[in-house]
């Protein structure tokens, strides 16, 4: 196990760089992307930065601070994702990589983009649409576990937003609770596209191991074992399988209830163990939805266009 010879700390994210990756080029027109110091909210109606309130800190992440914020003109509110200029290298080339991927992303169910700036000082901010209830992570902390309707809308959101980013050879790579947005309205929009990756070719490889891993797939944690590069594609559809089966149990499904992840023990329970099965009480058609995200063969599992299909999303 190759993989288990190279981990020697035990962390939970592993956000490794990726020396020969270069800024893809893209099929649409893009706003520059060289250091400017005004947001464009549209074309007709750019800000600058001192343009914004800051309000209060929405969370932190890896990535940075995520504020909301106001725009003194309009009042509209933003969410405004910030890295700072000390922040590590890998997490600057991961806001970077974010900004490329939002900038040519246009969903109902990926999270909108409004503008980007980098200061002089070396700040690089991103304005983003505001989903004011924050994200299913914070949903099932405040209110408790999802029933099966809830997650049958939670489900068909993702999957049509991982429909999308998939058909424009967009891999998200750390679908989990804290990444999927959600607003009042119940839409649901995946975020955090600070890991994600664009296949520039159809068969590019894709073995890098960046992510969070009590979410990633058998063949990411074990490539080798499972036959070499591992599809993107079919590991974002396991990471929503085991983020449906958490939002519905309440707790993360591939660790016995209340054990603290390490990263030993995550490895020997998603590629040796067998996937996880819903407790009694689960419908037939819930049971195969997810049976259908997690098998354990990356071949085996269902795309997202094809789960988009299954019966459990018919109601
Ligand atoms: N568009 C948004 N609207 C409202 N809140 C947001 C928005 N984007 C992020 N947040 C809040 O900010 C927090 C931090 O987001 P961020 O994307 O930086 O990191 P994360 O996904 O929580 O963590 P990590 O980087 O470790 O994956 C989120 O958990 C969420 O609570």
């Amino acid at each position: 196990m190759a993989a288990v010879r190279d981990r020697r700390h035990l962390n939970l994210r592993l956000p490794l760089p990726e020396p020969s990756q270069r800024r893809p080029r893209f099929p649409l027109l893009l706003p520059p992307s060289t250091v400017t110091n005004t947001i464009t909210i549209s074309t007709a109606d750019a800000i600058a930065p001192n343009d914004i309130e800051k309000l209060n800190v929405l969370g932190h992440g890896n990535g940075g601070t995520v504020y909301k914020v106001r725009h003194k003109r309009t009042n509209a509110i933003y969410a405004l994702k910030v890295v700072h200029s000390d922040s590590d290298p890998i997490t600057r080339r991961q806001i970077r990589r974010e900004m490329d991927i939002l900038r040519q992303t246009d969903s109902p169910h990926v999270v909108q983009c409004h503008g980007f700036f980098e200061k002089p000082s070396g700040d690089v901010s991103i304005v983003m649409e505001y989903m004011d209830l924050g994200t299913l992570d914070t949903l099932l902390k405040n209110n408790g576990t999802f029933s099966e309707p809830k997650l049958a809308s939670v489900a068909r959101q993702v999957l049509n937003g991982l429909s999308y980013l998939h058909a424009h050879q967009i891999m998200h790579r750390d679908i989990k609770p804290s990444n999927l947005l959600v607003n009042s309205n119940m839409e649901i929009k995946i975020g955090d596209f600070g890991v994600s990756k664009i296949m520039r070719r159809t068969l590019d490889a894709c073995n890098s191991y960046v992510g969070t891993c009590a979410y990633m797939s058998p063949e990411r944690f074990d490539p080798e074992s499972y036959g070499g590069n591992y599809d993107g594609y079919a590991g974002d559809i396991w990471s929503l399988g085991v983020t449906l089966f958490e939002l519905y149990v309440g707790y993360f499904p591939l660790l016995p209830s209340g054990q603290r992840p390490d990263w030993a023990t995550l490895m020997c329970s998603i590629c040796f163990g067998d996937p996880p099965s819903l407790p009694e009480g689960a419908s037939a058609e819930f049971r195969s939805f997810i049976e259908s995200c997690l098998k354990k063969e990356s071949s085996e599992r269902w795309s997202a266009a094809q789960l988009l299909t299954h019966p459990f999303l018919k109601g």
